[in-house]
C-alpha cells in the first residue's frame, strides 16, 4: 500500500475532505457538537467501522469535541486507509 508524502496528502484533502489539516505524518480534525452524547454517538460509529476496517483512529474526547488523528502505523504514514476513515466520519456529520 502506497503511503503517500505530506503534500500529497494535502493535496488530495483538498479534492475530497473538508478541514482536515496535514501534520506529523496524519491527518488531523476536531469535531464539535452540541452535546456529549452526539460526541460520542459519532465516535460510537467511528468504532464500529473502524473495527471493520481493521484500522484504528487516535483520538481524544473532551465533552463535546473529539479531535481524530488518522495514520497507518504499520507504513509509518498515511495512506488510502487513513482517507477512507477521514471520509466516514465526515459522512457521519453531514447527515
Ligand atoms: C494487527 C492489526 O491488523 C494492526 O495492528 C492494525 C490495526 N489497526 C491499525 N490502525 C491504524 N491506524 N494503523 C495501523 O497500522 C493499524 N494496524
Amino acid at each position: 500500500m502506497k503511503t503517500y508524502s505530506e503534500d500529497e496528502a494535502r493535496k488530495m484533502l483538498k479534492e475530497q475532505l473538508q478541514d482536515w489539516a496535514v501534520n506529523d505524518k496524519a491527518l488531523h480534525k476536531e469535531f464539535k457538537f452540541s452535546t456529549f452524547i452526539e460526541a460520542f454517538s459519532f465516535m460510537t460509529a467511528i468504532a464500529l467501522e473502524a473495527e471493520k476496517m481493521d484500522h484504528h483512529p487516535d483520538w481524544s474526547n473532551s465533552y463535546n469535541k473529539v479531535k481524530i488523528s488518522l495514520t497507518t502505523h504499520d507504513k509509518g504514514g498515511i495512506t488510502e486507509k487513513d482517507f477512507k476513515l477521514a471520509e466516514f466520519a465526515d459522512k457521519c456529520v453531514a447527515s
